[in-house]
């Protein structure tokens, strides 16, 4: 399927999260975290403004931003929105760091900011700058890491475009950049070398259908939607050359929590011998957790399974099961593309660690 680009490649960027300074809200004129409301995509382009800790916090919670790069952002905008209110930094850091348990990034941005606006002596804009920067890192990572995956996924298929499959939506709505895996296939699309992507739905809230596709359209990448249990017979079919996929939190051991349905495709991908490769920005590895077992899965209410869009699918008060996300093993990962290259799930780990002993402020 070839789509009509609304946008050149290169020029697209969607902004799901900025400060702005000094704009109307509950309070009066203030500071406020403004989003990009993902529950309402693909549908509409409208803009949640969060003046308050409360409201930002219901909003990471209820996914109108979401994504494990943007969610640190976000945390540390959080952060620097509570010192320029003059409220409790410390109980807003809780508050946040605690809203979706898996996503590493949001406790890390929002210490990340809480450490800069603590060692200022409690000034606001010194919480601001250090968010800021967080946004400013992370479109670098994600650009260095659209540079590192594509090179790696180029020199799998010499002699022809590749076909790629991808799950949930890591692209520039979860960035300050053009995301992670998603980035990859746009560094791909860019350089002509990608021929399909495909795009698994992502059940239950459809990460995949609603968000990945209106990021593909919007670029005009090859792309087709797919049921998510119509990802084996893709790859028994040999249609898939490559998958990648984000990370909400890398374990000491490699182990990787992304958007449930990913392990499932990691264990086609060994079976069916294609690459399972995940993109994620360093920020991401969590030395203290040592290993899969020990990364908290976010469990959600299990209306978003007997539901879709407010209509009932089961019959009522049927009992759900609702993860939101799953551990892949480090075995079944290929490869990790970070900003410091594409290693294997063990050197990656190593590189974090050497990394860490030059920054331990941000180990809990
Ligand atoms: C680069 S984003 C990586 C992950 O955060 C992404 O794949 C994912 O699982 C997001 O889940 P979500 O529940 O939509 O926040």
């Amino acid at each position: 399927m070839d789509n009509a680009p609304a946008h050149a490649a290169d020029e697209w960027s969607p902004r799901p999260a900025y400060w702005l300074d000094d704009v109307p809200t509950a309070y009066g004129h203030g500071p406020a975290v403004v989003l990009l409301d993902q529950t309402r995509l693909p549908q509409e382009e409208v803009r949640l403004v969060c003046s308050d800790v409360p409201t930002l916090v219901d909003a990471v919670r209820r996914l109108v931003v979401r994504g494990a790069p943007v969610l640190g952002i976000v945390g540390a905008y959080g952060v620097a929105l509570a010192a320029a209110r003059g409220d409790d930094v410390k109980a807003a850091v809780q508050d946040i760091a605690q809203a979706r348990p898996t996503a590493v990034n949001l406790g890390w941005g929002a210490r990340r900011a809480f450490a800069a606006w603590e060692a200022s002596g409690g000034d606001a804009l010194a919480a601001l700058r250090e968010a800021r920067v967080i946004h400013t890192e992370d479109a670098q990572a994600s650009a260095a890491m659209a540079a590192n995956g594509a090179e790696y996924a180029g020199a799998l298929v010499a002699d022809r475009p590749l076909r790629v499959l991808t799950h949930c939506n890591t692209g520039a709505l979860v960035s300050g950049g053009e995301g992670t895996a998603l980035a990859v296939v746009r560094e791909l699309h860019r350089a002509g070398r990608l021929g399909q992507l495909w795009v698994d739905e992502t059940r239950p809230l459809l990460q995949g259908a609603r968000l990945t596709a209106y990021e593909a359209a919007q670029t005009g990448m090859p792309y087709a939607v797919l049921s998510d249990n119509a990802a084996g017979s893709l790859f028994a079919a040999g249609e898939v050359d490559l998958v990648v996929v984000g990370a909400d939190r890398i374990a000491a051991d490699g182990a990787t929590a992304n958007k449930v349905g990913t392990y499932p495709l990691a264990v086609l991908a060994r079976h069916h011998g294609v690459p399972f490769v995940v993109v994620a920005p360093m920020s991401t590895v969590d030395l203290d957790t040592p290993d899969g077992d020990g990364i908290v899965v976010e469990q959600r209410d299990g209306g978003e399974v007997t539901e879709l869009s407010g209509m009932p699918l089961t019959p009522p008060g049927s009992p759900a099961y609702n993860p939101a996300f799953d551990v892949t093993p480090p075995a079944l990962i290929t490869a990790i593309v970070t900003e410091s290259g594409v290693l294997s799930p063990v050197s990656t780990i190593a590189i974090a660690r050497m990394s860490a002993g030059h920054d331990p402020v941000m180990r809990r």
